[in-house]
């Protein structure tokens, strides 16, 4: 679905990715993982076709939609026309709003929603563009614990029932593996770890096959706990 080759994106004089091949099959879920200013969210951008490489090439469907860490509402906006903005069945808006759980907020103002209720919306925008890729850059990263967990849980069963191909930018090594069926870890510009996560997400967050693949992956990316 997705096939990065030999791609490289510097900025002024740094590297950021340097050669990197990296395919995604169709339906599968991939976490990307990595320390700050690894280039992750600048691979999610080149996927999204927000920004171009400066050598080698990718290959991505145009159907992809996008959901960041900070929602991204437009205030002004009921929550129900955020979702349905640009699309020409408003009835998609409607009924993607159900799936996130937020039927009963169309008719509110973005600031009048939780934090997790504004990340459902967000979620609910993407979806409602049927997308067959949907990429995630840290979309739980400022969620209270609790509402994260169950963000993670929407968001696996909905990529188990739509059959998306979903790349999901995180910092946090337990939600990589809760959820992905392949972590990869950037660093230097390329890929220095790659792991099969067993079985098929959204995982249970205390399932113990889980916490020797966490360890793991925090070895490879320098943290020593
Ligand atoms: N448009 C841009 N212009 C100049 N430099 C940029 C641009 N976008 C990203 N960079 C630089 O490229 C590097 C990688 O940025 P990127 O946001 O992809 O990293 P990241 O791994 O997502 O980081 P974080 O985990 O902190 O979000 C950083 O050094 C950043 O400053």
């Amino acid at each position: 679905m997705i096939t990065f080759s030999g791609v490289s994106k510097r900025f002024g004089g740094t590297v950021v990715l340097d050669g990197l091949d990296l395919t995604v099959a169709e339906g599968e879920f991939v976490a990307v993982i990595g320390r700050s200013g690894t280039g992750k969210s600048t691979l999610l951008r080149i996927v999204a076709g927000l920004e171009q490489p400066d050598d080698g090439t990718v290959e991505s469907p145009d159907e992809v939609a996008v959901a960041f860490q900070e929602p991204r509402l437009m205030p002004w906006l009921k929550v129900g026309d955020n979702v349905a903005l640009g699309l020409r069945d408003q009835a998609r808006a409607v009924q993607a709003l159900a799936e996130v759980g937020l039927e009963d907020k169309a008719g509110a103002w973005p600031l009048q929603l939780s934090g997790g209720q504004a990340q459902r919306a967000s979620l609910a925008r993407a979806l409602a563009r049927r997308p067959r890729v949907l990429l995630l850059d840290e979309p739980f990263g400022a969620l209270d614990a609790l509402t994260k967990l169950e963000m993670q849980s929407l968001v696996g069963g909905l990529w188990r029932d739509h059959g998306w191909t979903v790349v999901m930018v995180t910092h946090d090594v337990d939600e990589a593996v809760r959820l992905a069926d392949r972590v990869i870890v950037l660093g230097d510009g390329s890929i220095k770890l790659e792991l099969t996560v067993p079985g098929r997400g959204p995982r249970r967050p205390d399932d113990p096959a889980l916490a020797g693949l966490g360890q793991e992956l925090l070895a490879a990316l320098g943290v020593s706990v």
